[in-house]
């Protein structure tokens, strides 16, 4: 049987050369390893709007969603990801709350490989720290 394709829109909220990373309960599909916020696209949404709506459900805060950076393709044993990464920005005022994660995290050029990343982040955080974090 052919594997689900799994649409997901994340955000990357960058501010001053860092970009902020959420860590996936452990009880979650792939918990315990970091992600970037956001979440699956419903039926008809853009995906530019997932994130806004997901960034409100999971951190309870506003973003303004700028560029599509990337679009991530990659094979999972039960699925199909195929996420796009918008660059973001928090509106000003707005501090992301721990709601649906375990924690969260400023990331920097220093840092960004610290982090035990989704398998699927792993292919673009390169492309990530030399656009943004360099
Ligand atoms: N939000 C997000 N999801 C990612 C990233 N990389 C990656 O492989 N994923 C995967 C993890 C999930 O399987 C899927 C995102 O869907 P989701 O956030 O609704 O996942 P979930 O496990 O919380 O939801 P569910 O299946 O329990 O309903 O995409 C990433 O950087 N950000």
């Amino acid at each position: 049987m052919d594997k689900k394709l799994v649409r997901v829109s994340a955000a990357l909220i960058v501010k001053n050369k860092s970009f902020l990373a959420a860590l996936r309960p452990v009880n979650k599909k792939l918990g315990g390893f970091w992600e970037l916020p956001g979440g699956k696209v419903e039926p008809n949404e853009d995906p530019k709007d997932t994130c806004i709506r997901e960034i409100r459900e999971e951190l309870n805060c506003n973003i303004k969603v700028n560029d599509k950076i990337t679009v991530c393709t990659f094979d999972y044993p039960d699925f199909i990801l195929q996420m796009d990464v918008f660059e973001c920005e928090l509106i000003k005022d707005n501090y992301p709350s721990l709601i649906e994660h375990s924690a969260l995290q400023w990331v920097n050029a220093q840092n960004i490989f610290d982090f035990k990343w989704v398998p699927a982040d792993r292919d673009f955080l390169p492309l990530i720290k030399e656009k943004y974090l360099l």
